[in-house]
């Protein structure tokens, strides 16, 4: 592991004045997985249909990419149960997959038995998890009951919003002071710091280990602007770190005229590579950090790192998502909550199906905490 140089800065934030964290050599890059993994699990999600959708010629290694690209965002996307599949196959698959992902407000009493005594350290992703999935990201709200269970479970424990979006940006919708923020994918980590090695008088941490891309990333995001715009309802979105080029109001006949667009900036950029999340492809640096690292390095930053007796539990809806998962998984500790309706292969344990779920399973475990410290005393 190479040294991940985060630079010195003095500006005022919502949650204190930041500093620079400087990673050496840490443990939890380096941790080999000890504990013993269940069935293996591939990743990616589950095909439920196909659609026909216009298609770049496929006898090019461009155009092969291209296709694989746009097939595989409409698995990741299933929103539309086809003919293809009989009905009942569909059912059967959905009831052997919440067999196997058990819901965590179904199993709440288990899940806090496995949790009793030790420490919960909450990690939250936001787009389809703490607000649900729209057409515009840009009003991609939160309710006022889901900030009212985020603030009371970050009362109770150590809670980080783990997401793609640009860090400032989540935070306008979140509006919650005192919680770790992590933005674009883990790449831009402030919070309050609990760990003495991180921590300078009341200064906060700041880490962002993708910096010396920051220019880079802002020349892709306005050759971005400008090949997209003529593809009605393309949207190129700023994260900051990484970029997201939405194709979720684009007509499926030029997500392949999209995706080729893409495919030609990105070939200039050999230090960026792609991703795919739902109706989204995301550049970013092709640096080894992900949203699984991101959990690492904040339970270090808390002093969990090497601790038996906390449980980190991680909710997301998506293929982003999957890293933490992995990275619990890995662990052998906590546990990972994906939030679909859907089949979709997946390495969390148990499964919610909307973001009022998650509201739910929050306000629980809120309330199961209430009643543990009342017994206490
Ligand atoms: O890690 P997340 O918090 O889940 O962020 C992932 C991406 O989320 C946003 O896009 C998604 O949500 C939009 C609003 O509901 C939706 O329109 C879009 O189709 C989804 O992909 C966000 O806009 C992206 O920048 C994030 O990368």
């Amino acid at each position: 592991m190479t040294n991940q140089n985060a630079v010195a800065s003095d500006r005022k934030s919502a949650i204190g004045v930041k500093i620079t964290v400087t990673l050496s050599n840490s443990s939890f890059f380096s941790r080999a997985a000890t504990k013993a993994l269940p069935a293996p699990v591939r990743g990616g999600y589950i095909t439920i249909s196909r659609k026909k959708v216009a298609r770049k010629p496929s006898d090019t290694e461009g155009g092969k990419k291209v296709n694989a690209w746009v097939d595989s965002m409409r698995d990741s996307s299933p929103t539309r149960v086809k003919s293809s599949a009989s009905l009942s196959e569909t059912a059967e698959h959905q009831t052997s997959w919440i067999t196997r992902h058990p819901s965590a407000l179904g199993n709440f009493g288990e899940i806090m038995n496995a949790t009793k005594g030790k420490k919960i350290v909450m990690f939250l992703d936001y787009d389809g998890t703490l607000a649900p999935i729209v057409q515009d990201p840009d009003r991609a709200f939160m309710t006022d009951e889901m900030r009212e269970a985020v603030r009371n479970v970050a009362r109770y424990f150590p809670t980080a919003i783990v997401t793609g979006r640009c860090r400032d940006k989540v935070f306008s919708f979140v509006k919650l002071a005192g919680l770790y923020y992590a933005g674009s994918h883990g790449m831009d980590i402030e919070g309050p710091s609990k760990n003495r090695k991180y921590k300078k008088g009341n200064q906060a941490l700041l880490f962002q280990p993708a910096s010396e891309f920051l220019p880079m990333i802002d020349q892709v995001y306005k050759t971005l602007l400008e090949k997209t715009k003529s593809i009605p309802g393309a949207k190129v979105e700023n994260n900051k770190f990484c970029l997201s080029v939405h194709f979720r109001c684009v007509d499926e006949n030029s997500w392949a005229d999209l995706a080729e667009q893409v495919k030609l900036v990105l070939d200039e950029y050999p230090k960026l590579k792609l991703t795919q999340g739902r109706k989204v492809l995301e550049i970013r640096p092709t640096i080894k950090w992900d949203k699984g690292k991101a959990l690492e390095f904040l339970l270090e930053a808390l002093g969990y790192a090497n601790s038996k007796d906390v449980i980190p539990v991680y909710i997301g809806d998506d293929r982003t998502d999957e890293d933490a998962f992995k990275a619990l998984r890995n662990r052998g500790q906590g546990f990972g909550i994906l939030v679909s309706k859907v089949a979709k292969e997946t390495h969390a344990t148990y499964s919610l199906q909307e973001p009022s779920e998650v509201k739910d399973f929050l306000r629980r475990l809120v309330q199961w905490k209430r009643l543990a410290l009342r017994q206490q005393h």
